[in-house]
Order: structure tokens, then sequence, then C-alpha cells
């Protein structure tokens, strides 16, 4: 894999996610009923640090969960993975809530896809809404977000890299050109 371009560094991570801290109130008419669900693993910490924005801006306590989607081996095509949902235990409510699904990079949409099944497994919901720091295109199914960081044009051979100092050690979001048929 070849290193092409930094996107985005700390600051720019962070003023996005501040962006979309606001917006998130603003849309929602305040925080009332509002319940994050980060998608793991990079949804997590996006999640928490909206949370904490949120705190500061509104002094309001918005609830943080998670859903667990990781990639299987499709049994029908021997080449593909799909997304599917691992855990979809949500610890908090839902019930009548508004939903804030949070995800790092927002690409073709199959794992939006399975957070959605996993989160209506806990119950129904007012609404669900969805948040990522990297929206890169190519979208498989009708799906996107309410809440972008930034939009990214690219090409299917790229892959974009979204590291957190909560899982990765550093804040930075980089592009990379994937070689052969990685
Ligand atoms: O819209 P999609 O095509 O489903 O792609 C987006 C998903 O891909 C990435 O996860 P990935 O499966 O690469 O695992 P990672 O979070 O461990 O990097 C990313 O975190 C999103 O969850
Ligand atoms: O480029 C991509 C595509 C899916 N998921 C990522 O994290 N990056």
């Amino acid at each position: 894999m070849e290193f092409k371009a930094g996107l985005m560094d700390e600051k720019a991570i962070e003023r996005a996610l501040v962006r979309i801290s606001h917006e998130i109130v603003e849309k929602n008419k305040g925080t009332k009923d509002i319940v994050l669900v980060g998608i793991k693993r990079r949804g997590v910490p996006l999640a928490e640090r909206i949370q904490e924005n949120i705190r500061k801006f509104e002094d309001a306590e918005i609830p943080v969960s998670s859903v667990d989607i990781t990639l299987y081996r499709d049994d029908l095509e021997e080449d593909y993975e799909t997304p599917m949902i691992k855990n979809a235990q949500i610890d908090v409510p839902i019930k009548d809530k508004k939903v804030i699904l949070v995800d790092d990079v927002l690409y073709t949409g199959r794992t939006v896809r399975a957070a959605l099944d996993a989160v209506t497994e806990n119950g129904r919901p007012k609404s669900i809404q969805l948040a990522v720091l990297i929206d890169r295109g190519h979208r498989e199914l009708p799906i996107r977000a309410d809440y972008v960081g930034k939009n990214v044009p690219t090409s299917r051979n790229e892959l974009i890299k979204v590291m957190l100092e909560e899982v990765d050690g550093r804040n930075a979001v980089d592009i990379f050109i994937k070689e052969g048929n990685e």
C-alpha cells in the first residue's frame, strides 16, 4: 500500500467533530432524547468525543453505546466479505429515542446497513441518523449520512485510514493507494 496524502490532522478532526456536534444539537432542536451509538471500533471514540463536545457546549449528558459489526466471509462469494452483526446488545434504552449512529468512514454503506439492523433489534427508536468523519462515496445501498466531517472523492483502489488516539495512538486521516489485488 502506497501513501498518497494526508487528509486531516488532529486539529482538522477536532474542528469537524465540533461542527458535527453543533449540527446535531441544531437539527434536533436541543439534546432531548438523543443517544449516540458508535460502530466499533473507531465509531466509539468518535461518539465519545461528540458526547464530550455536547457536554461542554450544552451542559447536557448524552448516553453513548456501541454496536459491533464485523466482516464475515460470504459463503456464496469467495472474495467477498459481508459486514454482519457481531454484538447487537445496546446497553442504553433506545425506544422512542433519536439514535445517532457514528462511524469513521462511509463507503459502500454495508456496515451501516448491518448497524441499522442491530439498532432495530433493540427496540423502535423515534429516528435514526448517521454521522461519519469521512464520506468517500461509492455507495452500493440507498444510505446517506446526516452529518459529514469531510467529503473525500476517491477511486475504488484507494483506502482511507482514520487513526484515533484511543485506538491507534495518534489522530490523523490519510489516503493510500492499494496495489494489485490487495
Ligand atoms: O461503508 P462500508 O463499505 O461498509 O465501509 C465502511 C466501514 O469500513 C471500515 O471498517 P472496516 O471493516 O475496514 O474495519 P475497521 O473499522 O477495523 O478498519 C469503517 O470503519 C467502516 O465501518
Ligand atoms: O477506504 C476505506 C473503506 C472502508 N473502510 C475504511 O476504513 N476505509
